[in-house]
């Protein structure tokens, strides 16, 4: 491999046409990755899961980068047994003193998926059709994650010099909340110490039009858990004579927000930040498609009409969703049974300035009050299992100007500045951890069906988004000189003060 000093100036045409002429060797390596059913929410998958971030670390080894799987130690499972959490992956590739030093997080664990949830074609094997690269994974996170890989590649198959020293951090458990993360970061402080920039990719545009994320929402995950008895039994013979601990569940579910999707936890709205005139107007220049949303979405009418409270609502307003009960009947067919302990889990997609431990507060609370009022007999159990916190970033860092230049490059438009709704647990952590500064740089398209059944990546978006990332490297690395000449002329500016003062 070359030296990463290696000494020729970058042509952006001849990294475009080495990634437009290996296109399908990375489309092969997408389907290699999606193969591995890496779900992190189920047990039975943690083999596959292990095995993904090991295949990972060694596709990074290739790079010729430092590579390190971090134990993150055990996981213990509601019922009490423990598996072994998957290792986490720090790396590193040059450690130039005159260069920005970049950090890349992302993960490559997925979302559950079965084929008879809905799927069009297998879930673990990328099928492309009319374009898209269909597959668990292909965009959260696989897809992203080797984009950055390939632009990597990219310069050392050219022989061209790295314009900036490179950093990963790459996970197998984002998709549940990244328990132990925060612990890993804080046991690793030495690991940001030369790191400029963080840089994620784990989102997707808003549109057609190429976008950059400076925010997302918090997510506040809780399991309600309703037991009446030790066994589940029969309607007919026990229907009428006890107190269903289901029945118990729905109502208790059904307390929580109202029709038109207002939650209807006391106080829950109390700290959510106020919205100015400033921020008002942010919404109004947004280009924002609300029929072509509402076709991506396969819904044919959202809770408000204007593309304004649509924005709002997705971005920085809180929403609750039901997500499912564990324990209930829930396969074809007309079981007659009466469900002994159900756990019905819903989350709060929090927003800045909302905390946690309030939240957390005032959810137990309600739901105690609801239940106290059923005088049932049943056991509840309220609990918080994934606390995550907002991110907003600010845009006039100048990472976000060099990804705004790599954009214009790659794909000659000006991007939108927008937030996700969803969720990346660490981005706050980083932020206020680490003190660096974050980007989000999203390469999927606003279709591609995140979580859903069929999800995707189009293969125009894996490939001109390996482009970006080649160009953004190149962009930082100006960036990096233009701040590095600013800082120098000051320190002169200085010393000549500090000597005509002597
Ligand atoms: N693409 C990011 C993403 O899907 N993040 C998850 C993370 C999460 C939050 N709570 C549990 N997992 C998301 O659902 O937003
Ligand atoms: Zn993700
Ligand atoms: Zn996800």
């Amino acid at each position: 491999m070359l030296p990463l000093h290696a000494n020729a100036a970058t042509k952006l045409e001849d990294l475009f046409q080495h990634i437009d002429a290996h296109q399908d060797d990375f489309v092969q390596s997408l389907k290699d990755w999606v193969a591995v059913p890496s779900d992190s929410s189920d047990p039975r998958f943690r083999e596959q899961l292990i095995r993904m971030v090991q295949m990972t670390a060694e596709r990074i080894r290739t790079l010729g980068a430092t590579v390190q799987l971090v134990d993150m130690g055990l996981e213990t499972l509601h019922g009490g047994q423990t598996i072994q959490f998957p290792p986490a992956i720090l790396a590193q590739l040059g450690n130039s003193t005159d260069k920005a030093t970049v950090c890349f997080y992302g993960h490559v664990d997925v979302q559950p998926a079965k084929k008879e949830d809905g799927w069009k074609t297998d879930p673990y094997t990328i099928t492309e059709i009319n374009g898209n690269l269909y597959g668990r994974g292909a965009t959260d996170n696989k897809g992203p994650v080797l984009a950055w890989i390939h632009a990597i590649d990219t310069y050392i198959a050219l022989q061209k010099t790295i314009p900036v020293n490179l950093k990963f951090i790459i996970e197998g458990v984002e998709e549940t909340g990244s328990p132990g993360l925060e612990e890993l970061l804080k046991g690793h402080e030495e690991f940001f110490s030369d790191v400029d920039y963080i840089v994620i990719s784990d989102n997707v545009w808003l549109s057609r039009k190429p976008a950059l994320t400076y925010g997302t929402r918090g997510n506040a995950y809780f399991f309600v858990e309703v037991e009446s008895g030790k066994k589940d039994l029969h309607s007919g013979t026990f229907g009428g004579i006890i107190h269903e601990s289901m029945r118990d569940l729905v109502y208790l579910l059904a307390s929580l927000a109202d029709t038109a999707g207002h939650i209807l936890i006391p106080g829950i709205y109390d700290d959510v930040a106020p919205l100015t005139e400033e921020e008002s107007k942010l919404y109004e220049s947004i280009d924002f498609d609300m029929e072509e949303h509402k076709n991506n979405t396969e819904v044919n009418t959202f809770l408000y009409n204007t593309k304004e409270e649509i924005l709002q609502h997705m971005w920085r307003y809180p929403s609750l969703s039901i997500h499912g009960i564990e324990g209930a009947f829930a396969g074809v067919g007309t079981k007659t049974v009466i469900p002994s302990k159900v756990i019905g889990k819903f989350s709060i997609r929090q927003v800045p300035n909302m905390k946690i431990p309030v939240v957390e507060k005032l959810v137990k609370k309600h739901l105690e009050d609801v239940f106290a009022k059923l005088n049932s007999p049943n056991k509840l159990k309220v609990s918080l299992e994934i606390g995550a916190m907002p991110w907003v970033a600010n845009v006039d860092d100048p990472q976000y100007e060099a990804a705004r230049t790599a954009i214009r490059k790659v794909f000659g438009v000006t991007p939108d500045m927008i937030r996700d709704g969803s969720t990346i647990p660490l981005a706050r952590t980083f932020q206020d951890l680490t003190k660096k500064k974050v980007i989000m740089i999203p390469i999927g398209g606003a279709d591609d069906g995140e979580h859903s059944q069929n999800e995707k990546i189009s293969r125009s978006n894996y490939i001109q988004g390996t482009k970006l990332f080649a160009s953004f490297f190149l962009e930082l690395a100006k960036l990096h000189e233009d701040l590095q000449k600013k800082s120098n002329s000051n320190q002169v500016k200085i010393s000549q003060r500090i000597r005509s003062q002597t």
